[in-house]
């Protein structure tokens, strides 16, 4: 193919999913000229498995998206089908926001986002090379021959990388959703020394609504009033529909485990490792074999659509085999397939190749992003495409990097925890996979990192004084909850006893009242009488929360000033590890491998002991010191 010169970009983000989407907003709102490549226009931001966005740590992430100024939260505010907070019995740490989507309309949502973000381009080309020049440098080249110069590139290929399909016997070179996989690229990494490996992951059918028997199965309808993700959405929409829930029986899993054979997973025809808390149905079978039943969540894919999305029925048997097992669930006795469910292998990085950035180490101006750098789910994506977008920008204007550390974030324990860790599976973010969860939570993801955004150039100023504002109220009400004293008099006495808790002798302060376990800010309310009525609800949760589990969080924030002080002692770039007398081999082997930015991400890497840490410090002190 003849090459031609078809023009200069700041920054080529390789991919238009959730990653790539986020990346390229970033970098272009940051005033770098940014070309967003995409192998299909049509499925910008698809969403090749359940269209649902948010759930238990990953509503954690959507919020602290928004907080930074990306874009995840408002579309899906724009366009969710059913919302919920999940979690709502259990403690604020884990209360999570969960909402189905409108695929297509979420698609085109950010498709026309992307379509009229000033300095981005965004074009269908599948790049098939990648060169990087003795200037510094990049080239990305398409199939066509275009060659694109560009300052930095960020790789946000998904799982279209080397892509293969499994179902049953049957196996084909492909990508997500009938796409083609990248098969060049893959070549081209490798050519440049990045070392790919395969992960793989599964998606279950999806049925035809006129051949299931909803009416069969357990309501599920979405909450109300509605919690939006973004902090910007002021009114979100009503829930437009209902969810379903079934389960699986004797007879399921007996039909799996007679196909066992045929499955490309149990055959061994997969070498792709899979994502440990997203496993398949044939899997759930084997590994909690005691268990009687899974539960399938049955969720429409859209409005315009009869598609209904099966969670929790993962699959990679032959077709026949899926249909079979499927109806003999109830209320899918006589259920038609349109999709069937199938797995895919892919090729993606270690991450332990990248910094906290999500630059290469080795490769400066080229960064990965997304399910590419060894992850799985829409929201990490999102995350770390942020994450690399702004960085990418920030380096390219000569300003400090954005690095969040793991007491200001889940996007900051998901990206230590990968560049830091690495990942043998693809990696999901959990509530629990954070030390610091009752700091982290999500209705407070704006006050620990919009600073950040505006700091970054990703907040506005209409958006900065709405922030200072809310702020200003928490405050408020924080001061006037703890300087309130509540009489003992009957009516408050009352309400006491009518929550089965003790009665007041004398006056105490309304903070202390609010501590109780039996009481919160909402049943205090009669007897609260200089509460403001004009104070939105999510700064009353706010207030609730921080007072309630005051002690818990006076406790945790200790924890993370110990840990800040080994975070901002940072390494020079070009630390060499083998000369520091006193390293044992082991971590001098490890530290030159992972390169840490900070003692702190030094501490966290397995093989790198307290003593090792001790000897860094020494040598950190005498090298400031001189
Ligand atoms: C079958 C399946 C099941 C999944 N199940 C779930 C699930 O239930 N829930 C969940 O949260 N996640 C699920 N995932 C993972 C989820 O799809 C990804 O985590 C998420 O989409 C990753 O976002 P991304 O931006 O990294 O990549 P993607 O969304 O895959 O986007 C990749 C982008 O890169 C582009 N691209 C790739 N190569 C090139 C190239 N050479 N040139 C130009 N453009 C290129 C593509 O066109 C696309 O725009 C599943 C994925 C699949 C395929
Ligand atoms: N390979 C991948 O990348 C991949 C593959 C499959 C799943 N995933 C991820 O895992 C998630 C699905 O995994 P899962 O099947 O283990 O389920 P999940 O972890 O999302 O569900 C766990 C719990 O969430 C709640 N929940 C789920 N759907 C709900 C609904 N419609 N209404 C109310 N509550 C609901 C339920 O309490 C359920 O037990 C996806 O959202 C995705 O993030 C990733």
């Amino acid at each position: 193919m003849q090459e031609y010169d078809a023009g200069r970009y700041d920054v080529a983000v390789v991919g238009a999913g959730h990653a790539g989407i986020e990346a390229g907003l970033a970098s272009a709102r940051l005033g770098c000229s940014t070309c967003v490549f995409t192998i299909n226009m049509d499925w910008v931001g698809n969403m090749p498995c359940n269209p649902s966005i948010g759930g238990t740590a990953k509503g954690h992430l959507v919020r602290e998206i928004d907080a930074l100024g990306g874009e995840m939260g408002k579309a899906a505010d724009a366009c969710f089908l059913q919302s919920r907070m999940l979690n709502r019995g259990k403690g604020p740490a884990v209360h999570s926001l969960r909402a189905q989507i409108d695929r297509r309309e979420y698609a085109g949502w950010m498709k026309h986002r992307l379509e009229t973000t000033p300095n981005l381009d965004l074009k269908q080309a599948e790049l098939i090379d990648l060169r990087r020049l003795d200037d510094g440098n990049w080239q990305v080249i398409t199939r066509l021959g275009a060659v694109y110069t560009c300052r930095a590139v960020i790789i946000a290929t998904g799982t279209f990388l080397g892509g293969r399909i499994f179902v049953g016997e049957a196996s084909w070179e492909g990508g997500p959703d009938g796409m083609f996989p990248a098969k060049e690229l893959s070549v081209a990494l490798k050519r440049l020394g990045v070392s790919l490996r395969r992960f793989k992951t599964g998606t279950p059918a999806r049925v035809h609504r006129a051949s299931v028997d909803l009416d069969q199965m357990e309501a599920q309808p979405g909450e109300d009033p509605v919690v939006p993700f973004s902090f910007e959405t002021e009114h979100p929409g009503p829930n437009r529909v209902l969810c379903h829930i079934t389960w699986t029986n004797e007879q399921t899993k007996q039909v799996i485990l007679d196909n066992l054979h045929r499955s490309p997973l149990y055959g061994g025809k997969i070498e792709g490792i899979g994502p440990r808390y997203c496993p398949s149905i044939e899997d759930k079978i084997v590994r909690f074999a005691g268990k009687p039943r899974h539960q399938i969540f049955v969720e429409p894919c859209g409005l315009n659509t009869e598609e209904l999305y099966l969670q929790g029925m993962s699959s990679s048997l032959p077709e026949e085999v899926q249909l079979k097992f499927l109806r003999t669930v109830k209320g899918l006795e006589h259920v038609k397939i349109m999709r069937t469910a199938y797995a895919i292998e892919y090729d993606c990085v270690d991450p332990l190749q990248l910094r906290p950035t999500l630059e290469f180490l080795d490769f400066p101006g080229l960064y990965g992003a997304g399910q590419f750098n060894g992850s799985s789910g829409y929201e990490e994506a999102a995350a770390q495409g942020l994450v690399a977008g702004v960085n990418a920008a920030l380096k390219l204007q000569g300003r400090p990097p954005m690095v969040l550390d793991r007491a200001s974030s889940y996007i900051g324990t998901l990206i230590d925890d990968l560049v830091t860790k690495g990942c043998s599976d693809p990696y999901r973010m959990m509530t629990s996979r954070s030390e610091y969860r009752l700091v982290l939570r999500q209705d407070n993801a704006d006050q620990r990192l919009t600073p950040v955004g505006r700091q970054v150039g990703l907040i506005s100023d209409a958006r900065w004084q709405r922030f200072q504002e809310k702020q200003a109220r928490r405050e408020q009400e924080l001061k006037r909850i703890r300087s309130t004293v509540i009489p003992p008099t009957k009516k408050v006495n009352d309400l006491l006893v009518s929550h089965e808790t003790s009665p007041l002798v004398t006056g105490v302060h309304l903070d202390d009242l609010l501590k109780r376990p039996q009481l919160n800010y909402e049943v205090l309310k009669p007897v609260d009488t200089t509460r403001p009525d004009d104070l939105p609800l999510d700064v009353q949760e706010l207030c609730q929360v921080e007072v309630k589990y005051e002690g818990y969080i006076r406790r945790q924030q200790s924890q993370i000033d110990e840990m800040r002080r080994l975070e901002c002692k940072l390494f020079p770039e070009d630390m060499d590890y083998t000369a520091i007398a006193g390293l044992r081999l082991e971590a001098q082997e490890k530290l030159g491998k992972i390169r840490p930015r900070s003692v702190g991400q030094a501490s966290r890497i397995s093989g790198v002991s307290p003593a090792d840490i001790s000897v860094l410090l020494i040598w950190l002190e005498q090298h400031s010191r001189a």
